[in-house]
């Protein structure tokens, strides 16, 4: 057993607040009001563990929960909590500053330094974040998570469903979460704090440890040692209570404040109860009456260490609030815990079948499986419990209409009591006192009646059957205002500060949100007041005045009395029929919660577990995932990147050519503009002409070849005539052998020159510039042509008689002597350079020997002559 320990941290005085004034005092680990004199104010000292004065800093502050923390990573649940009234501190105190780090951050230092230093434990350490705002939970670390849900398990007891818990292994990521966090908390500006907490914040870290020399995987024994530890850290940032009158509340904020106060009130009142051992004696502490009491169950007289800092404003005009502040220190001070380290056998069991099984798939089915069970009681639940709610409601709206009608009735029988005994009375009390009757309490109603009806029982005897009454009609406003103001003052919520000891009997809730809204109650009963009207206006009639004969209203009365009767009557089986509808329905309730704490307290570890473990691989596949998408993309935007620039240097080159085709059309406009068409065809007629000069070149290149062949064979022709002809006589007749000699050798030379020249043809023409190379063929066919010529010529002219040169060239001449067709193209013979060379008609013999050698070597290069020609002639041109 041990106490929950409790510390007052003082906030330093703003000058704007000094008074001359009481004032609280502080030594050592007291504290107490003194009045101007310097006297304590009997009744208004108090003690704690701890008291930190205004100069202490947060580093200090956080020795207070130290220990608790360093436990919390033993094993034990601990809660560190920040009280106290708005503006007083405590975001300062568990959040602080980069300067002055607060308790959360030193905490969570503390934390990893201390799982540092334990070696023989592995540790894993959980972080959520949580806010009650408008007693709604919402998860700060997941925005899109709202309104969650508390439930209750044997295994985990209360816990905060489908509240996200990140995994962090240093000091850095913890912080990294806690600030993704702070940035999703509730803040706003009310005129007491610049930047107020509309919400109470738990930021929670749970302390999962094990023996790190322990295979689990082996562990068959499930009642090993060194069971895994779980332990939860809650360091918990509440909004502080205000007064509305203080902090300037209105519309949401007013809403908020509501909320803030009546959770706070309910904290206060478990505090209250546990602090007179309410909770061990069996006596009912009401920890279901707000979220935020709920899950700090453990925290509060449960299996949990916990610290208290209460934050107080020592200004004067918070008197007040300190002082219910101290007070509720005080009580706090006296409530014990249990603290117990939490070794979890079941979870090391059900982490190694979880490990070891080989049906995991199966397992992560079942899980589904339980986890759709239990949102489908849950929304069962919620169904019935809107049911319920809205049974009840009707069904208070029913007696209340019930009770409304038999205070009708009530009146009407005085009416008609008072009217038959006062059948001789002259005169009625006005009509607004009795109508005020029926809406107030029945002391005050009899009292009414007593003043209004005596003057008619007293009055005059003669008073005739046929009285006329002046009743006239006056609104309740006044009774009614009265009330409404009444509750509203916020005496009624100061009084939860100046006499907070008497916790029990605070304000409701609805109360609270009077204050902030001053004709809440008038609202509230207007429709009361409205169906009160009705009912009048039914009875009476429009008329503000009116007559009263007594008889006829007396027997109207009764008929009317009789009526309500019968209608009360009819209603009563509907009346039973809907309480015992609702009975049902709770019972339906209970049923659905029995059967949701049934579930096996192992099926939310192993959902949780599961789920994490399903969620883990999916985070991962996911990363993946996207990685290969990012590679994929990233190479997709280089290859495209390439192609772009290739795209764009082509555009370049294409505009800038486009450029030039541009200018240069402009140019050819401006200056040929009238001969636009003529350019066109002129361009399509050079193209023609140039194919055409290709054309020629070639047809030149082949008539060149075809000459030289031609002349070649026509030589073969003149030297077999020669071989046939003169070359039996060539023993007698030597004398011209010189002569022709030179001449054959004229010829050879100018068919060897002829066959070179078509063996440089054929290598050009397989050139690339065949129209080159045949334009240089040609010229030079032309050259070694005239070269042959004249020195065939000149040759000739040596030996002018020689017969046999003119055979030689005359083919009319060789023909006729012959007598052979020695020209296959005639046209050449016109053509033929040598063909207009008069070589004479001397005949002389040449030598044998020589004229066989030249023979031989004509032959050979006629043959090369012919292979090229038929080569180039089997080209495409
Ligand atoms: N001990 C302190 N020393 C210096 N300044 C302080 C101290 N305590 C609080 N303050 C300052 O007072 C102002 C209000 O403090 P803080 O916001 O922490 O109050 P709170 O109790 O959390 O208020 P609320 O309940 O409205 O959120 C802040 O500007 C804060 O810096």
């Amino acid at each position: 057993m041990e106490r929950i320990s409790v510390a007052i941290r003082v906030k330093p005085t703003s000058r704007q607040e000094v008074s001359n004034g009481s004032q609280w005092k502080v030594a050592e680990k007291k504290i107490w009001l003194q009045n101007e004199f310097g006297a304590c104010i009997k009744g208004q000292s108090y003690t704690f563990d701890k008291i930190f004065g205004t100069s202490i800093r947060n580093g200090e502050i956080y020795e207070h929960a130290k220990d608790l923390v360093l436990s919390a990573v033993l094993g034990f649940n601990g809660t560190v909590l920040a009280y106290g009234q708005t503006s007083s501190g405590k975001t300062y105190t568990m959040q602080g500053s980069t300067s002055d780090p607060g308790v959360i951050r030193l905490a969570i230092q503390d934390v990893f330094i201390s799982i540092d230093k334990i070696e023989d434990r592995e540790f894993l350490v959980r972080v959520s974040y949580m806010e009650i705002y408008n007693e709604e939970i919402n998860d700060l670390l997941a925005p899109d998570n709202r309104k969650l849900q508390i439930y209750e398990s044997l295994e985990k007891g209360t816990f905060v469903a489908g509240l996200r818990e990140e995994i962090a292994d240093s000091v850095e990521q913890v912080i990294a979460v806690l600030e993704r966090g702070e940035a999703q908390r509730q803040f706003a500006e009310t005129d007491m704090n610049l930047n107020s907490s509309r919400s109470h914040t738990i930021f929670r870290m749970v302390i999962e440890s094990r023996d790190k020399s322990h295979d689990y995987r082996q562990d068959n024994d499930p009642t090993a040692q060194d069971a895994v530890r779980v332990s939860t850290l809650n360091l918990v940032d509440l909004a502080g209570s205000e007064r509305f009158s203080k902090s300037g509340a209105e519309g949401a904020r007013s809403k908020e404040g509501a909320h803030i106060n009546k959770s706070l009130t309910t904290l206060g009142i478990v505090i209250n109860k546990l602090s007179e051992g309410g909770g061990k004696q069996g006596s009912h502490v009401p920890y279901r009456d707000s979220r935020l009491t709920r899950i700090l169950q453990s925290a509060l007289g449960g299996n949990a260490r916990t610290a208290i800092i209460c934050t107080i404003n020592p200004d004067e005009i918070h008197i007040d609030e300190t002082r219910s502040t101290l007070q509720f220190a005080s009580r706090a001070k006296r409530v014990t815990n249990c603290a117990q380290v939490n070794e979890k056998e079941e979870i090391k069991e059900l982490r190694r079948r979880l490990e070891g099984s080989p049906h995991t798939e199966d397992l992560k089915k079942e899980v589904l499986h339980l986890r759709n069970d239990l949102l489908k009681y849950e929304l069962g639940r919620e169904r019935l419990e809107l049911e319920l709610q809205q049974e009840m409601k009707a069904q208070v709206e029913r007696e209340r209409r019930i009770k409304e009608q038999e205070q009708r009735i009530e009146s009407l029988s005085t009416l008609v009591i008072s009217g038959a005994g006062a059948i001789e009375d002259r005169e009625l009390p006005p009509k607004k006192g009795y109508r005020r009757q029926t809406w107030c309490p029945q002391s005050t109603t009899s009292n009414t009646i007593e003043q209004g009806l005596p003057s008619v029982n007293s009055g005059n005897d003669n008073f005739s059957e046929s009285v006329s009454i002046e009743v006239s009609l006056q609104p309740l406003a006044t009774s009614r205002n009265k009330t409404a103001s009444e509750s509203v003052d916020d005496d009624e919520v100061d009084s939860f500060w100046s006499n907070s000891s008497e916790l029990d009997s605070l304000p409701a809730f609805g109360d609270y949100q009077n204050i902030a809204d001053g004709d809440i109650w008038t609202s509230l009963n207007r429709g009361a007041e409205e169906s009160a009207d009705d009912a009048y206006e039914n009875t009476w009639g429009n008329a503000n005045v009116r007559p009263i004969n007594v008889d006829s209203e007396l027997s109207h009365t009764s008929s009317e009395f009789e009526n309500y009767r019968e209608f009360k009557q009819a209603r009563l089986p509907s009346l039973v029929n809907s309480s015992s509808q609702t009975s049902m329905l709770q019972d339906q309730l209970n049923k659905r919660n029995f059967q949701c704490e049934e579930l096996p307290p192992s099926t939310e570890f192993e959902i949780q577990e599961k789920t994490k473990e399903v969620i883990a691989t999916a985070n991962i596949a996911l990363l993946e995932e996207k990685l290969r998408f990012q590679k994929q993309e990233f190479k997709k935007i280089l290859s495209n990147m390439k192609d772009m620039e290739i795209e764009l240097k082509a555009c370049h080159l294409e505009n800038t050519q486009l450029r030039a085709k541009t200018v240069n059309l402009h140019e050819q406009l401006r200056t040929r503009a009238p001969l636009e068409q003529g350019v066109q065809d002129r361009a399509f007629v050079d193209e023609e002409n140039e194919i055409f000069k290709q054309n020629l070149c070639t047809l030149d290149m082949k008539s060149s070849l075809h000459l030289a062949n031609h002349l070649g064979n026509e030589l073969l022709q003149v030297l077999h005539s020669i071989e046939n002809r003169d070359l039996r006589s060539l023993d007698d007749h030597t004398a011209s052998e010189e002569t022709v000699g030179k001449s054959l050798k004229a010829l050879q030379v100018t068919l060897l020159e002829s066959a070179h020249v078509g063996l440089r043809l054929f290598s050009n023409l397989s050139s690339k510039e065949p129209s080159l190379a045949s334009t240089k063929s040609q010229q030079l066919i032309q050259e070694v042509a005239n070269i042959g010529v004249s020195t065939f010529q000149e040759n000739c002219g040596a030996t002018e008689k020689g017969g046999l040169e003119t055979s030689l060239m005359d083919p009319s001449k060789v023909e006729s002597k012959t007598g052979k067709e020695n020209y296959p193209n005639p046209s050449l013979k016109q053509n033929s350079p040598v063909s207009s060379v008069d070589i004479g008609n001397k005949r002389s013999l040449p030598d044998k020997k020589k004229f066989e050698k030249h023979k031989e070597f004509f032959e050979t290069e006629l043959k090369r002559l012919n292979f090229v020609y038929t080569a180039y002639s089997n080209t495409e041109h």
